[in-house]
């Protein structure tokens, strides 16, 4: 894993052919509050509530049919909560469209990594800064200088989040030519690309074997190490989430059943209730 500076917003670089630069943001606290969700007569979250505190790495976990991805799909705007709020910092995020929140500083990743198979693992990547840039396509079509500035910092930044990712001798692949474990860190990489001050991933390690998990697992630590950010984990993987966290929060059934340090929430009854109820069923 490379080395990468935190996380920088255009200035109105695009905007102004004068702002050179990148600023930074610092991470701030995410409160989801008392969310419900329903689907008909399924209760899939039944009044949630956690905090995920600033730069740090947060897990959401549970057995099948827990909640987890509903929540997911709520904070990240997919789907609209029947009650509840999602805010970031003094920012109230409830019901935005998930373009956005990019924005506004969250980047995600996708379970089934949603990227263009026949495209570049740099253009893939550089396809996740289109919420930082300004002047649209019709100024990057008509190539005005500033614009092809811009778009020369872009691709810079790109290629350092790649690298940072250890994807640098793939950077111009097309990314179906590449393995599962690999594709999975352009994902990641493209949720890096919007410059995030909160990251959000859904069961990251899904489909990965042993040896990718673990290889995940120091990669994420890594990001949360090197770029200060905070990161919500939604995983069925315990070993992966146990290793890695600093805060867990627990659902079974729609409800959040703990909440504390993986030592407390591994300790709790509730939880060990709810994990040998799963593999016993
Ligand atoms: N789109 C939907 N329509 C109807 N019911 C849904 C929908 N999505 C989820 N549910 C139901 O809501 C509940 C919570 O599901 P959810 O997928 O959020 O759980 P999960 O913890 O992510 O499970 P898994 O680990 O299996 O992915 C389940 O009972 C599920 O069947």
């Amino acid at each position: 894993m490379g080395r990468m500076t935190p996380p920088e917003l255009p200035v109105p670089a695009e905007a102004s052919p004068r702002a050179g630069g990148f600023a930074t943001r610092t991470p701030e606290k995410l409160c989801v509050e008392g969310v419900s969700l329903r689907f008909g007569g399924i209760r899939a979250l039944d009044d949630v509530s956690f905090t995920v505190a600033p730069g740090s790495l947060h897990a959401l976990i549970g057995p099948n049919g827990a909640g987890k991805s509903s929540c997911f799909n709520v904070i990240s705007g997919l789907y609209r909560a029947n009650a509840g709020r999602v805010r970031l910092g003094e920012t109230d995020l409830t019901g935005l469209a998930p373009h956005k929140l990019a924005g506004l500083g969250v980047g995600r990743s996708f379970q089934n990594a949603a990227l263009s198979a026949g495209s570049t693992v740099l253009d893939n990547v550089m396809l996740g800064r289109h919420a930082l840039t300004r002047g649209g396509f019709l100024a990057a079509g008509l190539r005005l200088p500033w614009t092809v500035r811009a778009e020369r910092r872009h691709a810079e930044r790109a290629r350092e989040i790649c690298a940072f990712l250890g994807l640098d001798a793939v950077v111009d692949a097309p990314v179906g030519a590449l393995p599962y474990g690999v594709v999975k860190r352009v994902d990641l990489a493209r949720a890096l690309a919007v410059e995030p001050v909160l990251l959000l991933l859904d069961e990251p390690a899904a489909g990965m074997n042993a040896a990718e998990t673990a290889e995940l697992a120091g990669t994420i630590s890594g990001i949360r190490a090197e770029l200060g950010i905070s990161i919500l984990l939604v995983e069925h993987d315990m070993g992966l989430v146990m290793g890695i966290a600093d805060r867990v929060t627990v659902l079974d059934f729609g409800r959040r059943i703990a909440d504390g340090t993986p030592a407390q929430v591994q300790a709790d009854p509730d939880v060990i209730k709810a994990y040998l109820g799963t593999e016993a069923a």
